[in-house]
């Protein structure tokens, strides 16, 4: 028996309408990443409303993602979910020797609260919970993460590599934080990255989502939309040619 090492020869594309110019996508090479949909990020009471971050976009965007995600699912593309967050005791959130412990204003706001100690982003908890209008379907990865970006201390990279997924269609919370990191670091590994704009939310004023649009844009990779991924996938072709 021989091992081979590449998809079937015919294989499946979509031209993604997205700026600067469109992308035509191999879809066994293509999967969505749902970045943290999590109480904490999407819910009223969750870490982000209790920091003092506006989350009323953030109903718009589950509506988009949950869109995205049938699309997605229909034509057999890859779901992969991020949830982040960090062990019940916060060893995996980094003590004084990690950034992330002066940064993260989840454990800012525990800390300036400590009412509120243990509640936020820790695993088994509601605030670290998907959202219940997203929840995961069989055959979705679910990948947890303990930092901004997806590709750090997880096994992303791993399963994108073992199931030649180069193409990274991005949805979720917040924009300018780990939707950009995780981004930006694809783009420093070679991973084609495309945000669906209208599935995401920022975490802050509204001009940090059009800075978010215009990095990703001008500099790391393309953006798009949920009505036009949902257009591209209607209109699948098949073909031996890459
Ligand atoms: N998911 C995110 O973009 N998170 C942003 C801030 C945080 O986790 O503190």
């Amino acid at each position: 028996m021989s091992v081979s090492t590449s998809f079937p020869p015919e294989r499946r594309y979509v031209t993604l309408p997205a700026r600067p110019e469109p992308l035509r996508l191999a879809v066994e090479e293509t999967a969505v990443i749902v970045v943290d949909m999590q109480n904490a990020y999407a819910s009223p009471n969750g870490y982000l409303d209790l920091a003092g971050f506006d989350v009323t976009g953030a109903k718009a965007a589950i509506v988009a993602v949950k869109e995205t995600l049938e699309v997605a699912r229909e034509a057999g593309v890859t779901v992969i979910y991020f949830q982040n967050g960090w062990d019940a005791d916060y060893v995996e959130a980094g003590g004084p020797g990690s950034p992330n412990w002066h940064k993260s204003n989840a454990l800012k706001t525990m800390r300036a609260r400590p009412e509120l100690q243990g509640s936020l982003l820790a695993k088994g908890g509601w605030d670290y919970a998907l959202v219940d209008e997203l929840q995961p379907r069989p055959g979705d990865i679910v990948v947890p993460k303990p930092r901004y970006s997806g590709f750090f201390n997880s096994q992303f990279d791993s399963i994108l590599r073992a199931r030649g997924i180069r193409n990274l269609v991005f949805c979720g919370v917040a924009t300018n934080v780990c939707v950009e990191s995780t981004l930006r670091d694809g783009f420093h590994l070679e991973y084609f990255g495309v945000m669906l704009e209208d599935a995401t939310h920022q975490a802050g004023p509204d001009y940090v989502q059009k800075a978010a649009v215009f990095n990703i844009e001008t500099f790391f990779g393309w953006v798009s939309s949920t009505a036009d991924f949902r257009r591209a996938f209607a209109q699948t072709e098949t073909s031996t040619k890459a």
